[in-house]
């Protein structure tokens, strides 16, 4: 099975997390960390940062990792390295995505994750 190598940013600001809702492809509606696949030559590092450009049209610098996320899709592997994120400069506007919600660490489970995400929420309640 091919492998996906893709990188999330969990953005943080006031105790509360960014989360966003995909708006297209197989996984529409599902609820995710913007991110994307990182492409050959990149950094993890520096394919966030690109990412969050493209999909938000803001500026992060990236902090620690949290975790790296193995999952098997059905038809795919998933590879997703997870870090913290905070703004530099912009409005996380919704170029790709269809919604977005700051979630407080009680309202975490309230949106419908993508099945690889289920694990990575419970390392983060632990870290918020
Ligand atoms: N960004 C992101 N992708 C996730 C998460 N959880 C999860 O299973 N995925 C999967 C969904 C996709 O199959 C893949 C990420 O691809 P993506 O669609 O965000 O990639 P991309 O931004 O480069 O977009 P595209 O140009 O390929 O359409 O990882 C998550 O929390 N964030
Ligand atoms: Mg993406």
């Amino acid at each position: 099975m091919k492998t996906v190598k893709v990188v999330a940013a969990v953005i943080q600001d006031n105790k509360k997390i960014f989360a966003t809702q995909r708006g297209y492809g197989d996984f529409k509606d599902g609820w995710e960390f913007p991110g994307g696949k990182v492409e050959i030559g990149e950094t993890p590092e520096c394919a966030l940062v690109r990412e969050i450009q493209e999909e938000l049209d803001t500026k992060i610098s990236v902090g620690k990792k949290i975790d790296c996320v193995e999952y098997d899709y059905p038809t795919f592997h998933l590879s997703m390295e997870c870090y913290w994120a905070e703004i530099i400069s912009g409005d996380l506007v919704l170029k790709e995505h269809e919604a977005s919600r700051w979630l407080s660490k009680e309202e975490l489970n309230s949106v419908n994750w993508l099945p690889a995400d289920l694990e990575l929420i419970e390392k983060i309640k632990e870290k918020m």
